[in-house]
């Protein structure tokens, strides 16, 4: 933006106008919605607008690397792929092409288990491009516990490097405009391919995706003593959530709000993560996700206690325009702009940033007060 004018788009805002003139207009609101009042799925954006940045100068730090390392990746960028279903109404290639785009550019990519393309599949076509490209499979635990572990088992054997539970969808989000839309269900042509021949599902055939409010921590507990892959809890908001998932042997929480589509009261992502990285004190990995937009906002977030961090829609609109090559737009866009950030922050690697650099914008700002 300048002197008040419009912004010029950028990259992300550039894919997302393709993006949302190519879909059917039903799946551009599944993609895009929130639950309720759209509350949290707006804040996750706004509240890192309300941050600023203070860059410290002269520390001789040379370009920053963007490197970082990951349980099970040693990835080139902190911009992770944040696990999204259906991939496969925003293009034809799907989960393929989006796991193709993220091995190049050498980020982790969590594959939701909610995907229109087997795991198996998409570990592969993310290791046609790099042999070593890291993907983590995501997972809702489900009601019965031979479910869960089938699909644990297929991820192992598919060779993705850690399971990623969410835990903030006791029950699937009220989202009003799937409502109005009557969009519930997959159109025919698509299916949620991991779900296939799974214990109870008909001969051939799928079984629907199940979310209770009845799991508990034994339910994880039971995951991860039946399988060596690390696990990571996505959806923790709570300080003494994280604190549990530490004291449960997790190896990473991911702060978020499940990009405002569960609960709308929720706060902001960014606005919950200090008090998490904090209760978990450097033990573990914290990522974030949720309206992360620039590399301002990825530095934000590792200035704030984040190792890494998750991007969802971003990810949707670029494959939804341009199949592979948008998605490789939108990591590469972030990946330049937050090395950018961090060498005009000071930083030199993606360690490098500390809270005091992140103030409130406004008054607070001036007055310190
Ligand atoms: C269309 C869509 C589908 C999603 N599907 C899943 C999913 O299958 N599993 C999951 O854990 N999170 C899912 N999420 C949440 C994302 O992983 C992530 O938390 C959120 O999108 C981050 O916010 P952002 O879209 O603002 O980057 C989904 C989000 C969107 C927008
Ligand atoms: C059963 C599909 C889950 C998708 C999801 O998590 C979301 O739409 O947010």
């Amino acid at each position: 933006m300048t002197g008040g004018g419009p912004p010029v788009p950028g990259v992300l805002a550039e894919l997302r106008e393709k993006a949302a003139a190519r879909l059917d207009p039903v799946h551009w609101d599944f993609y895009e919605g929130g639950a309720g009042e759209e509350t949290a799925a707006a804040e996750n954006v706004l509240a890192f607008r309300r941050l600023a940045l203070l860059p410290r100068v002269l520390r001789g730090a040379g370009q920053a690397d963007t490197s970082v390392d990951l349980p099970g990746a040693r990835a080139r960028t902190p911009v992770v792929v944040a696990p999204t279903a259906f991939h496969g109404l925003a293009h034809p290639d799907g989960e393929r092409a989006t796991a193709r785009a993220a091995a190049a550019a050498g980020a982790v990519l969590i594959t939701s288990m909610a995907s229109t393309t087997a795991v198996a599949d998409v570990t592969a076509s993310a290791r046609s491009v790099r042999e070593d490209a890291a993907v983590w499979f995501q997972l809702y635990l489900q009601p019965e516990s031979g479910v869960t572990d089938a699909l644990a088992r297929r991820a192992a054997q598919a060779g993705c490097t850690a399971l990623v539970v969410t835990v903030d969808s006791p029950v699937f989000g009220r989202r009003r405009r799937d409502d109005r839309n009557g969009f519930h269900d997959l159109p025919p042509g698509h299916a949620t391919e991991n779900m296939r021949g799974l214990p109870g599902a008909p001969p051939g055939g799928t079984l629907d995706i199940a979310m209770s409010p009845a799991l508990s921590w034994d339910d994880l507990r039971r995951l991860r003593d039946g399988h060596d892959l690390p696990i990571l809890l996505k959806g923790v908001l709570h300080p003494d959530d994280a604190r549990l998932a530490v004291a449960e042997g997790m190896r990473g929480v991911i702060v978020s709000n499940h990009g405002g589509r569960q609960l709308d009261a929720a706060p902001a992502a960014v606005e919950a993560l200090p008090r998490v990285a904090d209760a978990v004190a450097g033990r573990i990995p914290v990522l974030l996700d949720g309206g992360v937009r620039t590399g301002s906002d990825v530095v934000t977030a590792l200035a704030l206690g984040a190792t890494a961090v998750g991007v969802g829609r971003p990810v949707l609109w670029g494959l939804a325009a341009e199949g592979e090559d948008g998605v490789a737009r939108v990591l590469a866009e972030l990946r330049d702009d937050t090395a950018h950030v961090l060498t005009l922050c000071g930083a030199r690697d993606c360690s490098g940033p500390t809270r005091d650099q992140v103030v409130a914008r406004g008054p607070r700002a001036v007055t310190g007060c």
